[in-house]
Formats: structure tokens, sequence, C-alpha cells
């Protein structure tokens, strides 16, 4: 990829996919899900490493990865002003004179990722942007609030203009063998969704085996929802490139059995531009390109922008500001 053709994937409108109508549950199939862990890691271990960014075409995927980020804030400590600053970073994730050398002018994030309270200010700040603001629920992170309350926040979280809504499937569900119980609940958040789009968190460290994140991934997708997202942020492990082997090829079966495009969101502790880069070429090999667009693949990240900026303004200017050199020189 060359940068040229990054700067106009990016300017294209937005592809919009058919929404997934979900479908019965399909216990064979979901029964039929299988991860072999060994296998898994020898395939990621053959994915390139990239130490930095020194050519054209990487940081043209870089400034892909910038278009896929929900740019995230899940603080207790969140207020107004503070996600202000976030949807103003949104709007203009590098500084300008580093997007105009790349020739990326009017580059945003996918989205932004916030907690209920805070959907207003986030509205507020990125009105007339287009970008979207998602919101996560249902007991974030936990999701061990009572039922009626989980479908109740999702209901407050869409009246209140959220485009995007991140919830947490029960793990207990998928810890018990419970599946007819995961797929009702998925099946009852996407309803409270109405029209914005949903994205399940499998919560991935939490699900015991490779094996039940296939399932998991499979009735999510079966009860409709969007996307499919690793973690919270929150557990102790949260996305890792097997995990997400085992999701997205999820995803391709899904698509060759139903026709269906489901979009991925590896989240939780992806901070470094090279892991960025990494992920975005297991999509590409294990999905192709039509799913490296924010419509289909999100990088659930509170730091990841930081680092990206710096290698962005290494390759543009050859010095990181962090490196302190002489103010005059
Ligand atoms: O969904 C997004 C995650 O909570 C962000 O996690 P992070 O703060 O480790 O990047």
């Amino acid at each position: 990829m060359q940068a040229s053709d990054t700067i106009t994937q990016t300017q294209l409108p937005q592809v919009t996919e058919p929404r997934n109508p979900g479908m019965e549950l399909d216990m064979d199939w979901v029964m039929s899900a299988r991860a072999n862990t060994s296998a898994i890691e020898r395939r990621c271990a053959t994915l390139p490493g990239r130490r930095s960014v020194k050519k054209d075409y990487q940081a043209a995927w870089l400034c892909r990865a910038i278009s896929c980020i929900d740019l995230t804030t899940l603080s207790g400590d969140d207020t107004s002003g503070r996600v202000a600053r976030l949807c103003a970073k949104a709007r203009q994730p590098v500084r300008a004179d580093i997007l105009q050398a790349l020739g990326m002018e009017g580059l945003t994030v996918g989205a932004v990722c916030v907690y209920h309270d805070m959907i207003a200010p986030a509205k507020q700040a990125l009105a007339g942007s287009g970008i979207p603001v998602a919101a996560v629920s249902t007991g974030f992170p936990a999701g061990l609030s009572p039922f009626h309350l989980r479908v109740a926040e999702i209901e407050d979280s869409v009246k209140a203009g959220a485009d995007e809504i991140d919830i947490v499937i029960s793990r207990r569900h998928v810890l018990t063998g419970d599946w007819q119980a995961l797929y009702d609940e998925m099946r009852a958040f996407r309803a409270a969704c109405g029209p914005a789009h949903v994205k399940a968190i499998l919560a991935t460290g939490e699900l015991g085996s490779l094996r039940n994140v296939a399932r998991a991934s499979l009735i999510c997708m079966m009860a409709g929802a969007d996307f499919i997202k690793t973690s919270t942020g929150k557990e102790s492990v949260n996305a890792t490139l097997p995990v997400s082997l085992v999701m997205i090829r999820a995803i391709r079966e899904f698509h060759q059995r139903t026709g269906y495009r489901i979009g991925y969101k590896p989240a939780g502790g992806i901070s470094k531009a090279k892991d960025a880069l990494t992920y975005l070429a297991l999509i590409k090999e294990e999905l192709g390109d039509r799913w490296l667009r924010p419509d289909l693949f999100r990088f659930g990240a509170s730091s990841l922008l930081g680092d990206i900026e710096r290698q962005l303004e290494h390759h543009v200017t050859g010095a990181y500001s962090a490196k302190w050199r002489h103010p005059m020189g």
C-alpha cells in the first residue's frame, strides 16, 4: 500500500454493509467450533514484526490505523473537559504540519468511546465531524448488574445519542456452557440497541479457553452482533494475537456461511504503533482488504494514538519531539 492509496481510501465515503440481522441459534455449528492452540500460536509467529517506521508505505499503514481507532477514555475520573480534549484529538489526531506533510489533512479517528455519562459532552464536542460516539454499556466492565438494568442502560445510551454500543457478555454463560442463555442475552441487547450498532465484548481473558472464544464469537454473531470485540481493557489479559486469530476466523466462517460481514475490535493494552501494524497485517492476510476500513475494524485503545503520532513525526521530521534537543537547535 502506498501513501497515496491510503489518502484516497481514507477520503472515500464510508462503505456500508447490510446489517447482520442475526439467525437462529445453530448448536451443531457452535459445538463444531474448535481451536488448536499450538497451530494458532505457530500461525501468529509468522506475522511480521516491525520495529520502526522508515518507509512511506508504513506511514500510510499507520494513518490507516488512526482511522480505525476507537479513541477511548474509560476512567472513574472522566470529566466533560477531558472528553472535550479527547474529542479535539479525535478530530485532528496528529499535528497539522505532520498531516499536511503526509497529505492526510482531514484524517480523523474511527470513533470516540466513553461511559454513558460522557455521551452528551462527546456528542457536543464532535458535532458536525461525522465521528461516531460509542458508549460502553450493560454494567461494563463486569456485566453483573441486574439484566433489566443492563437493557435499560443500553436504551438510555441510545436515547442520549450514542451511535454505537459496546456491551459486555455474561462470562458465566460461557464458563458454564449455557449457550442458549448467551444467545438470548445477546439477542435482547441487540434489540435494545435499535439503530445503534452493537459491539459484543467477549472479555476473552476470562473465557477459559480459545475454544470458548470461538464458540462465544459465533453465538454473538448468530444473535446479531455488528462487531465482536476482545476485551474491556480491564481484564488482566486483554487483546492478544492468538485470540484475535480465533475471532477473525470465526468472522470469516460466519461471512462464508451467511454472507454477512461482522466487524472486529481488538481492545485493551494495544499501545504501540508496531503492534497496530501487526494487527493490520493479520486482518489483511486472514480477512482481506475489505475489513481494513473503520466500518469493519477498530482498535479499542486509549494510548495507541500517542505512539503512532511519535512514529509519524519521526518519519516526517526525522526526530521525535520526545527526544530533547537544544530549543534553539
Ligand atoms: O475498549 C477499549 C479499552 O478499554 C482500551 O484499553 P487501553 O486503555 O488498554 O488502551
